[in-house]
């Protein structure tokens, strides 16, 4: 099985009886999203965008990447939250981290995920001189950080290349009909790509939004909706086996115990960015009316020598979920080394994918004397087609954890008040009757 929970570690923190007794609360929650009837239920077109996506979208989708594959030293993404890390996350669980410098494509770079001039700066000295294309991306198409940093980089392509030529390498992915975005890429004729309406940000990983992206780093997005569909098949299913139903419970049952943490870890640094992109998916669905599990992660052993003295005597809040990679990308075998300078040839001999896995061991057993519950997610390993069940697997997941703490975990309200508040404070026409209020505020 491609992905698999193990709970064997639990048994000291989670009776048999709290499954039975949480049960008929997963069934509910799973009838729900079957009935569509719950909160938010206009946002479910997810639950079988694998099976339903559009098929002649996907075929265009293609055609795109292999032009950008062709014509561009650099493709710039810009966009934000969910309109970026779904892609990132892929492309760097995938084909590493490190994919910019060691694959021969063109190089993948993010913007409009934040608004600093510094970080904007750099992308504009990394796409000068080069025959780049530009991917921007948002569902509203009104976000600031996106729309800031396309403004710029959009300038930037006129102006080296040309008006012409600049709108032959803009592709738009945004609503189907509405908003700024849409309006100027069909006055300027850019290929545009749709963001559906029942698909909110977190969930839009396997539609245009992180499949053009994904598709011009060189991952075969077949691969990955297959991944994604059979995950689908398998996760769909109302069952007491039913392993993304079975993590949700556990989740709401370490809840409801104070453990107000959880901790997604991976022993794969390439696994970061999926961390990232699993932190908005649960924290915008979970953390509303004062209630949720505050989404942190960890990679290890990086962070073993940082975090590490918390998790095992700090205060007792949280518990650790661990994507366990079976097979790593690329494995190394270490040699004896003679004298023995180091001290470590008691490693030697063997894969160094086996000293990272008798670190994972001893740390779950170190963690769990020290009161902390551990989750096992185990994955055979990063393929593309993993990643998508993976993918899939915490989208079902999750929609079971937000309504059995019964939140509408498809919206996500509390976004806003940053927002209001930048504009007023940016003297925004409309924001005008709140910016003398913030500005006293700040005195
Ligand atoms: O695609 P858009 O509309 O630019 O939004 C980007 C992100 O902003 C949010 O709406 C929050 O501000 C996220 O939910 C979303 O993923």
């Amino acid at each position: 099985m491609s992905v698999a929970l193990n709970t064997k570690h639990l048994s000291s923190f989670i009776s048999e009886e709290e499954y039975a007794a949480i049960y008929p609360q997963v069934e509910a929650a799973h009838n729900q999203l079957e009935a569509k009837s719950g909160p938010g239920n206009d946002f479910l077109g997810w639950m079988y965008l694998p099976r339903d996506y559009d098929k002649e979208e996907f075929a265009r989708i293609k055609e795109a990447a292999a032009k950008i594959r062709e014509d561009s030293d650099v493709l710039v993404v810009a966009g934000i939250g969910g309109s970026y890390l779904g892609a990132r996350a892929v492309i760097e669980a995938v084909k590493g981290q490190f994919h910019n410098e060691l694959e021969n494509g063109p190089k993948i770079y993010f913007c409009g995920n934040s608004i600093s001039p510094t970080y904007l700066n750099n992308i504009i000295s990394l796409c000068k001189g080069k025959r780049f294309s530009i991917n921007v991306i948002s569902k509203s198409g009104t976000t600031t950080e996106t729309s800031l940093a396309f403004r710029v980089l959009r300038e930037l392509l006129e102006k080296e290349m040309g008006a012409e030529e600049a709108n032959k390498r803009i592709y738009a992915t945004t609503d189907r009909a509405k908003g700024t975005l849409k309006q100027l890429a069909d006055a300027q004729g850019w290929p545009t790509f749709v963001v559906p309406d029942d698909v909110g940000g977190r969930y839009s990983v396997l539609s245009a939004v992180g499949l053009l992206p994904i598709a011009a780093a060189g991952i075969s997005i077949d691969d990955l909706m297959k991944g994604a569909a059979d995950s689908m098949e398998r996760f769909s299913v109302l069952s007491k086996d039913n392993d993304a139903y079975k993590y949700a419970a556990i989740r709401n049952i370490l809840y409801r115990k104070g453990k107000s943490v959880e901790i997604l870890e991976c022993y794969e640094p390439d696994f970061a960015l999926m961390n990232e992109w699993y932190k908005q998916l649960f924290g915008e669905s979970e953390g509303k009316d004062n209630k949720g599990l505050f989404p942190a992660s960890c990679i290890f052993s990086t962070d073993l020598h940082s975090m590490g003295q918390f998790i095992q005597e700090g205060s007792r809040t949280m518990f650790e979920t661990i994507v366990d990679v079976k097979k790593p990308a690329q494995d190394l075998f270490i040699d004896p080394l003679e004298g023995n300078f180091d001290g470590l040839n008691f490693l030697a001999n063997q894969n160094m994918s086996i000293v990272n896995r008798k670190a994972m061991e001893g740390t779950i057993l170190a963690h769990t004397d020290g009161g902390v519950p551990e989750v096992l997610i185990e994955v055979d390993d990063l393929t593309a087609y993993n990643v998508g069940y993976l993918i899939y697997f915490f989208w079902r997941a999750c929609a079971c954890s937000g309504y059995l703490l019964s939140v509408n975990p498809f919206n996500q309200p509390g976004v806003e008040s940053y927002k209001k508040n930048m504009f007023a404070l940016l003297g925004k026409p409309g924001y005008e009757g709140l910016t003398a209020e913030l500005e006293a505020k700040l005195k």
